[in-house]
């Protein structure tokens, strides 16, 4: 593994609905083996350029270089392709919830493998196994907590062994707890893996702990402001609205009755 490789590029990115521009100018490299965050203030754009960066959303302007190969200029064949290259943690965790958690997690590979049967078992157990969930692979979803959905989600989204893995708010909803064991779960499938990992938060201690790297999204100019870890900007950076993000304050500019 050569960590300074760049697996994708994102070159001057627009991310637009209709007339409306949710950012632009948006550059950065993910290196191999990063843990990289998407920061910045609610509606800023970071789950919009999730979205573009996994094929659900084209951009209006820009390019992803996914390895040499410009994504949004493949056709949806080739697109679908290099899909499989990704594993995708939304939010909700989104399991299905009429099938097991051994069935949510032998979708993809019931969807895109022609693997027998046993052998999908055999994955979906070492997958879950990898998430300390193999005893709730016969349980429905209503029956295990937030916490194991979210790992049965992880477990489901590197069922492919995808080398890229994007995570949209995976803290979200979880105790402190259960949040920090998420984020070793993480770790481990960056370090046991070697996966590159693209992580939408705003739970700011899971950042600091876990992001080597990232980029920060302004609502207001509708372009990246900053740039590095985390931990960095928390630290080093004097760009008023990352420190106030940074600090959690709210914006503490006078009002139009306070003026004055
Ligand atoms: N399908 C859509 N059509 C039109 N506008 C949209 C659509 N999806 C998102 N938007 C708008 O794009 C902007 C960015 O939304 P997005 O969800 O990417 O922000 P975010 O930074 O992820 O927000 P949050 O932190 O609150 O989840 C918002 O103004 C949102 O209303």
């Amino acid at each position: 593994m050569n960590p300074s490789e760049t697996i994708i590029s994102v070159r001057d990115l627009r991310l637009s609905f209709g007339p409306k521009i949710i950012q632009q100018n948006v550059s950065f490299d993910l290196k191999r083996g990063s843990i990289f965050a998407v920061m910045g203030g609610s509606g800023c754009g970071k789950s919009t350029l999730l979205k573009s960066m996994i094929g659900l959303l084209r951009p209006t302007a820009g390019q992803i270089l996914v390895g040499q190969e410009d994504y949004w200029a493949q056709n949806d064949k080739r697109r679908t392709d290099i899909n499989h290259r990704f594993g995708v943690l939304f939010q909700s965790a989104a399991l299905w919830s009429s099938m097991t958690v051994g069935e949510n997690v032998a979708l993809p590979l019931e969807m895109f493998t022609t693997l027998p049967p046993h052998v999908i078992r055999r994955l979906v157990e070492l997958k879950l196994g990898f998430v300390g969930m193999e005893q709730a692979i016969d349980l429905m979803p209503s029956e295990i907590s937030g916490g194991m959905r979210k790992r049965a989600g992880l477990a489901r989204a590197i069922a492919l062994d995808p080398d890229i893995l994007f995570f949209d708010e995976p803290s979200a909803g979880l105790d402190p707890i259960t949040s920090a064991r998420l984020d070793n779960l993480i770790l481990t499938l960056r370090d046991g893996l070697g996966a590159t990992i693209v992580i939408v938060s705003h739970e700011l201690p899971s950042l600091f702990a876990i992001a080597d790297d990232g980029i920060f999204l302004d609502a207001v100019t509708h372009k990246p402001i900053a740039h590095g870890a985390p931990r960095d900007l928390r630290d080093h950076c004097t760009i008023p609205e990352v420190m106030a993000f940074m600090n959690r304050q709210a914006d503490i500019s006078p009002t139009d009755e306070t003026k004055g």
